[in-house]
């Protein structure tokens, strides 16, 4: 279905309407992470591109971090590797972390670099493993409630936010990959959401908007008539522990990054073409927001006079 032609007016009016939010935002960091399950197809992901370079025209500066579980295991099906999932998390023998390492790296992160790039040359590739990016130590996972061995998954214990944020200030929009070493070098698999947490955690994000290919948090999965608009942490520390699979780590992400000091952290449809730029630049709150309530965010209030 295609979207009905707006008139000019109609247009310019939208324009008009962004102008609090653009306020608002210029000069902020907005981290967006990219899950790979809403990477769709090469319409979205262009349109997600595009998104990038709209906010960095405007002087909001995006840093990207993407993830790409279901093009490893795509990968690792092509290699006749098999993948598996615990609590959330793949479980990551050293021949598969060779296959995550290339896959994102090589193949998720080059793609996007590519796409922002056909626009200007915004995008720089990196990763965990760039310029002690990140320092991960082995993390185990909740597994039926026991902690489980799961292989080589980290969790992120130090950033080195200078390594991202001289790109930024660089006028670049960093695409961060990943995976890490440990403090004896030995390369581990983040979860993308838990990395993009602790990486907007530290480089003082205004903002962390997690997409993917659901609606938003449902309190009550399948529940559809679950989708909450907001919650706040004390309620979604609660919630953690009945969630399944994917969303572990989603919401596990957003709680670190509010608690962490990020004003807000919002779960959003990446299937949506264009979807940040709604989140962002428009009252419609779309998903679901993680914040201390009652909060003055994108989607609610916004006063004049802001930088
Ligand atoms: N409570 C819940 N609310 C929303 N989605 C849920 C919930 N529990 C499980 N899910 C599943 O989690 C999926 C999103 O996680 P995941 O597949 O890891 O996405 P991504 O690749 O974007 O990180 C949704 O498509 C949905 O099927
Ligand atoms: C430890 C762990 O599970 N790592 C993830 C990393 C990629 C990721 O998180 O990708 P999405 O955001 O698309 O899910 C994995 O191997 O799939």
């Amino acid at each position: 279905m295609t979207a009905p032609e707006l008139s000019a007016s109609q247009k310019a009016h939208t324009l008009a309407g962004a102008l609090p939010w653009l306020q608002r935002f210029h000069g902020k960091i907005v981290v967006v992470k990219y899950g790979g399950n809403a990477m769709v197809d090469d319409e979205l992901k262009r349109a997600f591109a595009e998104d990038m370079v709209f906010l960095r025209t405007t002087g909001i500066q995006p840093v990207v971090v993407h993830g790409g579980g279901p093009q490893i295991t795509a990968m690792l099906s092509k290699l006749g590797m098999t993948g598996e999932f615990r609590g959330g998390f793949r479980v990551t023998t050293p021949e598969v972390m060779d296959v995550v390492r290339m896959v994102l790296f090589g193949q998720v992160g080059r793609e996007l670099v590519g796409l922002i790039n056909s626009h200007g040359p915004y995008a720089v590739g990196i990763s965990g493993e760039d310029a002690h990016l990140f320092t991960a130590s082995k993390r185990e996972v909740m597994v039926d409630g026991v902690l489980t061995d799961i292989g080589l998954v980290g969790d992120v214990t130090s950033v080195n936010p200078d390594a991202v944020l001289d790109l930024v200030a660089a006028g670049r929009i960093p695409v961060v990959s990943t995976i890490a070493p440990d403090a004896d070098g030995v390369v581990h698999n983040i979860n993308a959401d838990t990395a993009a947490a602790a990486l907007a955690e530290a480089i003082g994000a205004e903002k962390l908007v997690v997409l993917t290919d659901v609606e938003g948090l449902y309190t009550d999965w399948p529940d559809r008539s679950s989708l909450t608009s907001e919650i706040d942490p004390d309620a979604l520390a609660a919630l953690l522990p009945s969630l399944d699979a994917g969303m572990v780590p989603k919401m596990e992400a957003c709680l670190r990054a509010v608690l962490g000091g990020v004003p807000s952290a919002h779960v959003i449809d990446g299937r949506v073409p264009h979807s940040v730029l709604v989140e962002l630049f428009t009252g419609e709150g779309i998903g679901t927001m993680v914040a201390k309530l009652p909060v003055s965010d994108s989607n609610t209030t916004v006063t004049g006079g802001l930088s």
